[in-house]
């Protein structure tokens, strides 16, 4: 038996489809028995979801410096460690987390540029060696996910964030970061083609968890 929960993450650019497969991932573990924390980064308790406030305003009163951006991500995840995800897993349950350092380095390192060895300094700092089990990549080209944002953010009347702002050459980036990770850590990594239809995008979820649950239990 393991001695923690497991912590399971989900990872992408934006609008992939990472919220609306987030429920369904919790909803197939729960099936299974499983006790399960749901939440998500920049964010996930009450002051943490203060400084996501901070991170996302695209008031354009003052420009976010890029370090204090990836300072204020872990600041966040410290908060985020300390309250929610550490106890949950260390009582036994399973925490699913829309996003984690990975979209640190694939935003903050490749988006913005900032050097790999400083973000992994700081993610050792933070983490004290406590890394994901899984994570599930939602993989597309950011010009057929953008499709999908604009949607969204009609149907729902919603504006921009500071980093929905953001032009084709920084989501390009952002996605050539995380491909980067998943073929350094294929053990960790499940890459997810995120462009089919939602029936087939969970059929790939399922297959995944199931081969991943069954080997861990
Ligand atoms: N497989 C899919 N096919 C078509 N549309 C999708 C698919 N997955 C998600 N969508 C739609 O695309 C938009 C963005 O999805 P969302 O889950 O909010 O993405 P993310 O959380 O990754 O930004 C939503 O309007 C959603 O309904
Ligand atoms: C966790 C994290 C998020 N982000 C960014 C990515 C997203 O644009 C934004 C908010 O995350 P999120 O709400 O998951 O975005 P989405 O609209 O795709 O559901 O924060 C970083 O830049 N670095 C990080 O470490």
């Amino acid at each position: 038996m393991h001695e923690r929960g497991r912590f399971i993450t989900l990872e992408g650019g934006e609008g992939v489809g990472k919220s609306s497969n987030l429920g369904w991932v919790v909803a197939w573990l729960e099936s299974q028995g499983i006790e399960v924390v749901q939440t998500r980064e920049p964010g996930g308790t009450p002051r943490a979801e203060a400084i996501r406030q901070l991170l996302l305003d695209p008031s354009p009163v003052e420009p976010l410096d890029a370090d204090a951006e990836l300072l204020l991500m872990f600041a966040a995840r410290a908060q985020h460690l300390a309250q929610k995800i550490r106890p949950a897993l260390a009582r036994g349950a399973w925490v699913v987390c829309d996003r984690f350092t990975d979209a640190t380095f694939a935003y903050q390192g490749g988006g913005r540029g900032i050097a790999e060895a400083r973000i992994a300094t700081l993610e050792t700092f933070v983490q004290q060696g406590l890394a994901p089990d899984l994570t599930l990549l939602f993989d597309m080209t950011p010009e057929a996910a953008r499709w999908r944002l604009e949607t969204r953010l009609q149907t729902r009347g919603e504006q921009k964030d500071r980093f929905e702002r953001e032009q084709t050459a920084f989501f390009d980036a952002v996605r050539r970061g995380y491909l980067k990770r998943a073929l350094a850590e294929p053990e960790r990594f499940a890459v997810i083609d995120a462009e089919p239809a939602l029936k087939e995008v969970q059929a790939q979820l399922a297959s995944v968890l199931q081969e991943r649950v069954h080997a861990w239990r």
